[in-house]
């Protein structure tokens, strides 16, 4: 019997391979960043082309590395930054624009005018999403309306939309399947998340041709088999779901009430609820956490734009660390941000603001404050974001969390966890493997092809690394957090016209 699972996890900045064992530990990893495109301010591309190069590279690597045979692989699953889309040829496979990516802000004006309407309230009933730049639909018109030719050839039936799960199974089946997972699916703000099924009237009023978006199937579930010539064998592709959605699953939040916190490029609070969508009062999103077992699952979600993102900015543009571990370094040479607060707004604001027109901001700098104090401002602004989308979460769900479980690439700052810890008032549990991310597509994917049996099988290997304890006295905390909410308004709408 074949012995590992091997996950794609094509994240924002890098596309990671990971070999699982049955055990859930990680055999061989591999990982490679790739470009960044900002062709104007708040706009952010990628090359799909260079998406699927790196992640079929670093998956070649990583079997290599382990030094296993590509038989031994019993299937793979596959994850993925979410709503970043890409619009390709059918007949040529080539993307007719780069993928414009979850971040980028280009179609704000389209969502102004959603909203003049008063058709926001239909998507977030429909959909459980806000309307926001963030999602995908309002990118797809995008391209429709401003990619030569687009439009004529999309109602021709030319061309195919998918997110960056879709892309990566297109390209392994070489052409043959079309699909995303329903979790992939709920973040695009044209999928009924009630109905299962792509939304007519959503469509219509975007005006995107629904034989350009992919069946939508459960996330664990053979979708295909990798083309023989990518890795000499036909390996099952049998794990999907959006990355945020497979975090929980790989953290086995299972119950209805259990949720994680993923540190990656953003910050992303997932809470299972369940059988049920949970509407929010608060700005948090309702959406899909993966569909399994014949059933779709749901939860609540407070989306951080920008969290890791915030410790490569003080490395790649303000060139004030040189890696970001060292972050911490500098973090504990100081006691406190002497007063200073970033806002790192750099794409505006997610949940539970949602202002498409905030920027990135610091205040309180006096004539002493150094690096040191950037640096942990900049921290902790991961953490004060990280209370606000609790404080919406405990909220809506009426759940009073006992503890948070952490994980993610950002996760491994222990200076920050703890300031988590400190700053909710709640112990922050990491597990021994952060890359959950990874870890929850494998276990999609092993539960499909019955490497594993069930999720109570799962559950087991999760295992604690490190547990931290709140140690700030109440007076002290709400002090600091009445700071960030007063930097939060200085930051708010700067962009607007
Ligand atoms: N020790 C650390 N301290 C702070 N940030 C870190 C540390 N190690 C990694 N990071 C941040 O983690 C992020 C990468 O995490 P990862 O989970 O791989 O993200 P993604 O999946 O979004 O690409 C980067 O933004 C990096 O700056
Ligand atoms: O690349 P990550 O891990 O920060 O995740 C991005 C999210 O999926 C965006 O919704």
């Amino acid at each position: 019997m074949a012995k590992y699972i091997m996950a794609f996890d094509q994240g924002t900045t890098s596309s990671r391979a990971i070999i699982f064992d049955h055990s859930g530990k990680i055999v061989a990893s591999q990982n490679q960043e790739f470009k960044q495109i900002y062709p104007k301010p708040g706009w952010v591309e990628h090359d799909p082309m260079e998406i699927w190069g790196t992640q079929i590279g670093v998956a070649k690597g990583v079997i290599e590395k382990a030094g296993i045979n590509p038989k031994d692989i019993a299937a793979i699953g596959i994850t993925n930054q979410r709503e970043t889309t890409v619009v390709w040829d059918k007949n040529t496979g080539k993307p007719i624009y780069n993928a414009i990516v979850w971040q980028c802000r280009r179609t704000a004006p389209i969502c102004d005018e959603l909203k003049n309407k008063g058709f926001d309230k239909k998507i977030r009933e429909k959909t459980g999403l806000v309307v926001d730049a963030y999602f995908s639909g309002t990118k797809i018109k995008w391209i429709l309306d401003n990619v030569e030719g687009a439009r004529e050839k999309a109602e021709k039936g030319e061309l195919l939309f998918g997110n960056i799960d879709t892309w990566l199974i297109w390209n392994l089946t070489r052409g043959k399947v079309h699909v995303t997972d329903y979790s992939n699916a709920s973040r695009t703000m044209i999928f009924n998340i009630h109905e299962l099924k792509w939304d007519k009237e959503i469509l219509a009023e975007l005006n995107i041709p629904e034989q350009m978006l992919p069946e939508v199937k459960p996330s664990s579930y053979v979708y295909g088999y990798t083309d023989k010539s990518i890795f000499g064998v036909e390996i099952p592709i049998a794990g999907d779901a959006g990355d945020q959605q497979a975090a929980l699953f790989g953290q086995a939040c299972f119950k209805p009430g259990m949720a994680k916190n993923t540190y990656g490029t953003g910050c992303f609070m997932l809470m299972n609820t369940g059988e049920k969508a949970v509407p929010s009062n608060t700005g948090l999103l309702s959406t899909i956490a993966w569909g399994i077992d014949g059933k779709v699952e749901y939860a609540l979600e407070g989306s951080i734009f920008i969290a890791g993102a915030a410790i490569q900015w003080l490395r790649d543009e303000l060139r004030i660390i040189d890696n970001s571990p060292q972050s911490e370094e500098y973090a504990m040479k100081v006691e406190d941000t002497n007063g200073v607060y970033v806002v790192p707004a750099f794409v505006g604001l997610g949940a539970p603001y949602w202002d498409m027109y905030a920027r990135g901001t610091i205040v309180g700098l006096t004539r002493g404050a150094k690096r040191e104090h950037i640096i942990r401002a900049t921290l902790e602004s991961i953490a004060y974001q990280t209370r606000d989308v609790l404080e919406a979460m405990q909220e809506d769900s009426g759940i009073k969390l006992q503890a948070l479980k952490v994980d993610g690439g950002t996760s491994a700052n222990n200076f920050l966890m703890q300031f988590q810890s400190d700053i909710l008032g709640v112990p922050v549990d990491r597990p021994q493997v952060i890359e959950t991310t990874a870890l929850g597509a494998s276990y999609l994917a092993g539960l499909a092809v019955g490497f594993w049996n069930s999720r109570e099988e799962i559950e087991k290997n999760w295992n604690v690394d490190k547990h931290f304890e709140p140690a700030m006295d109440n007076e002290k905390r709400e002090k600091l957090y009445k700071g960030w909410k007063k930097a939060v308004e200085r930051a708010m709408k700067w962009a607007e016209e």
